[in-house]
C-alpha cells in the first residue's frame, strides 16, 4: 500500500508540532524517520495510524483520503499493524493466543488466513523464532523475546503498512543488532511497507530504504542512505547522521579553500549547492587524515580514543574542533602540532 502526506500539520493547543509534511511512503518501502527528541516523530506516526487529526492537510492510503481536518478514518479502519517500545502484551495471554488476536479481531484478514488461523500462528512465530515459545506468557519472556511477539502479531494478519515506533530502545545493544537483522529479514520476506520511527542514526542508516529526517516539526532531508549519508543538504542533516564536520571556507566549482590562504585548496565532489551556497563543507571525520606536514589545516590534537578497530582524534583549530577518524597505525598523540588533509 502507499501512504501520500501532503502538506500535514498538526498544532496542539497553539503549538505547531508539524509545520508542513510532504511525504509518500511507496507500497513495500522501509522509511526510517530519524530526528532530535521533539521533532515530530511519534505526532507523524499517529496520524498515518489515525490516533491522530491532522490541523491541516490530507493523508491518503492507496490514493484513498483517510484523513484531512474535517474528517480521519479510525485506526482500525487503515490496514496497519503497530509496534512500540513498550511490549504492550496482554499479560493475561500465552504468546499463541497474543498472535492469534488479531487474526480474530483485525477487519482485513482474508478468510484463507482466518480459516487457518492455527498455521498463521505457527508461521508467524517461526518467522521471528519463537516456534518453541508458544505456550509461554509473557511475563516467561526476556525483553528481546517479547519484542518478537509484538512483531508477530502485528504481522499475523498481513497488513498493508506496519507501523514501528522505536522498537527497539528499550534492549541492550547487542539484542538491538540481533533484531535490526531480523525485521530487515522480515521485511525482505512479507514486503510490508514499514514506517520506523528511531532516533538512533546507525538503526536507519543499516535498515531503510529511504531515510527521512526531521527537526523542529518539518522534514530537513529525504533520501537513500548513501544519500543522507554522503551528500546532506543541510548542516543539521549533516551533523545529526554520523557527526560529521562542517567546516567555513569558499568554494570555486569542486574546490574548497579552508583557510584564507588559497595554497590551501581542496577538491571535494558531490556536496551540495545547498551547502555550497552556505560556504560549508560537510566532511566525515573517516574521509580525513591527519600529517606533520602538507596542504592542510594547522591545529594541535587534543583527544586521542583508541577505539580498537581504528583511532578517532579531536584537533584544535584555535577556532574550531575537527573529528579525524585514522587506522589504528596513526601514532600522534595529545599535544602533536598536525595538519587536517581530506584522505
Ligand atoms: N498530545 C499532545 N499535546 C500537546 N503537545 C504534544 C502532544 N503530543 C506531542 N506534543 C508535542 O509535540 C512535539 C512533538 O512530539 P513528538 O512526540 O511527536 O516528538 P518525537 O520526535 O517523537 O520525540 P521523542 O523522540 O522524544 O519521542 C513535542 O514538543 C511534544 O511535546
Amino acid at each position: 500500500m502507499s501512504t501520500r502526506l501532503q502538506h500535514v500539520k498538526k498544532t496542539f493547543d497553539g503549538f505547531q508540532a508539524l509545520k508542513g509534511i510532504d511525504l509518500t511512503i511507496e507500497d513495500g518501502e522501509f522509511v526510517a524517520i530519524v530526528g532530535p527528541s521533539g521533532c515530530g516523530k511519534t505526532t507523524l506516526l499517529r496520524l498515518i495510524a489515525g490516533f491522530e487529526t491532522p490541523t491541516e492537510g490530507s493523508i491518503y492510503m492507496n490514493d484513498e483520503l483517510v484523513a484531512n481536518a474535517n474528517n480521519s478514518m479510525p485506526p482500525e479502519k487503515r490496514n496497519l499493524g503497530m509496534v512500540f517500545q513498550a511490549f504492550a502484551l496482554w499479560p493475561h495471554m500465552k504468546v499463541k493466543e497474543q498472535v492469534a488476536f488479531p487474526l480474530k479481531y483485525h477487519r482485513f484478514v482474508t478468510s484463507s488466513l482466518h480459516k487457518n488461523k492455527t498455521k498463521r500462528v505457527e508461521e508467524m512465530l517461526s518467522l521471528v523464532g519463537l516456534q518453541d515459545f508458544a505456550e509461554r506468557m509473557p511475563g516467561d519472556l526476556s525483553g528481546g523475546q517479547k519484542q518478537r511477539v509484538a512483531i508477530a502479531r502485528a504481522l499475523a494478519p498481513s497488513p498493508a503498512l506496519l507501523l514501528m515506533d522505536e522498537p527497539l530502545s528499550s534492549l541492550d545493544a547487542k539484542l538491538r543488532i540481533e533484531l535490526r537483522n531480523e525485521i530487515q529479514t522480515i521485511h525482505r520476506k512479507t514486503n510490508t511497507s514499514i514506517v520506523y520511527v528511531t532516533h538512533d542514526q546507525s538503526e536507519a542508516l543499516a535498515m531503510a530504504d529511504k531515510i527521512v529526517v526531521m527537526n523542529n516539526g518539518k522534514i530537513e532531508q529525504i533520501g537513500t542512505p548513501k544519500e543522507i549519508y554522503f551528500t546532506p543538504k543541510t548542516e543539521f542533516v549533516a551533523k545529526f547522521i554520523g557527526k560529521a564536520n562542517v567546516l567555513n571556507g569558499k568554494w570555486r566549482e569542486n574546490y574548497f579553500f579552508p583557510l584564507k590562504d588559497e595554497t590551501v585548496k581542496w577538491q571535494i565532489p558531490d556536496i551540495t549547492e545547498d551547502m555550497k551556497r552556505q560556504s560549508k563543507c560537510p566532511i566525515r571525520p573517516e574521509q580525513l587524515t591527519l600529517s606533520k606536514k602538507g596542504n592542510g589545516i594547522p591545529g594541535g590534537v587534543r583527544n586521542v580514543l583508541f577505539q580498537g578497530r581504528e583511532i578517532h582524534f579531536t584537533v584544535d583549530t584555535g577556532t574550531n574542533t575537527i573529528d579525524v577518524i585514522e587506522s589504528i597505525h596513526a601514532s600522534f598523540q595529545v599535544g602533536d602540532r598536525v595538519v587536517v588533509l581530506p584522505k
